[in-house]
């Protein structure tokens, strides 16, 4: 192979492709092909994003809606132990016996989920964000992610990104096969954009979605604690204790800038999808 072409692809260090969908190796083929039959239950919560989409924020969002504790600052619980990640069990959570509703995060493509999830059963909570944002994201989150190769070049790792060759494989292909099966799921679909744009009818949504009712000042103390500022200063919630052998300390954040600079374009973008 030309050395071109070997720049094109992803290290098999870092990742490995199941039924065209690239994981990063601290999963098994065994974990991911197990969820097909992974057994819903009708309170289940899906939050399915691409990577680098708004997955830790709607992660908080949730913790902060049903965890009266996280709400008001009774409970130190860190947020990817309260919603685990469904394909990266990486502390070995046991699924079974998670409190109800059992929120998890997933990048899974739509066709990967279980089988439950595509016949209606549980919720979904899609998250997208425009591809500009989270091309550059995704760039920084790569210098810092143990888990993640390390490519240097800006422009290298755009080629890669548009060609699907990352962790979680193409944007489009995510997008467009949820939105394109979209009646398939129980499943709201929220952007990043709309979400900085009006914080307040994002989590009027998410409650109203889940069937959750709180009062006016319970959903002031949601937006509030979900602001950018305020989830950057919350431990809970910033991803700062990930494990050493995950992300490396001081090379990065988890909530580096939280800005959209390009909102037309994933608006033109999502008008096109069906
Ligand atoms: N509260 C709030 N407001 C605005 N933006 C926020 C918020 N929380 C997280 N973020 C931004 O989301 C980006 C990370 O996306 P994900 O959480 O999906 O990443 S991951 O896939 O779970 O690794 C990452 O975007 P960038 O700052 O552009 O890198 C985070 O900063």
């Amino acid at each position: 192979m030309s050395d071109n072409r070997l720049m094109m692809e992803p290290s098999k260090e870092f990742v490995f492709n199941y039924k065209g969908f690239y994981f990063a190796v601290n999963t098994t083929p065994e974990h991911v092909a197990s969820l097909e039959n992974f057994e819903i239950k009708d309170s289940d919560i899906f939050i399915a994003t691409y990577p680098k989409s708004g997955t830790v924020w709607t992660q908080n969002i949730l913790s902060l809606i049903i965890h009266e504790g996280h709400r008001n600052g009774t409970e130190d619980m860190e947020t990817m132990d309260r919603i685990p990640w469904v394909e990266y069990n990486i502390k070995n959570i046991d699924f079974a016996n998670l409190p109800l509703p059992r929120v998890f995060a997933t990048h899974l493509p739509y066709y990967l989920t279980p089988r439950d999830l595509r016949n209606k059963k549980g919720r979904v909570i899609y998250v997208t964000r425009n591809p500009k944002d989270v091309l550059v994201s995704y760039y920084h989150f790569s210098k810092f992610m143990v888990t993640l190769e390390k490519i240097p070049d800006f422009n290298l790792f755009m080629e890669r990104f548009l060609a699907g060759k990352v962790l979680a494989s193409a944007w489009f292909d995510h997008v467009s096969g949820w939105y394109n099966h979209a009646k398939d799921f129980n499943i709201l679909f929220l952007t990043y954009e709309e979400m900085k744009k009006d914080l307040r009818s994002a989590v009027l949504k998410i409650c109203n979605f889940i069937g959750k009712k709180l009062s006016e000042e319970e959903i002031e103390s949601v937006v509030r604690q979900a602001t950018f500022e305020n989830m950057q200063k919350d431990p809970r919630a910033n991803y700062e204790n990930m494990p050493d052998d995950i992300a490396i300390k001081g090379k990065g954040k988890f909530l580096r800038k939280g800005n959209n600079q390009l909102h037309f374009v994933s608006t033109n973008l999502l008008s096109q999808l069906p």
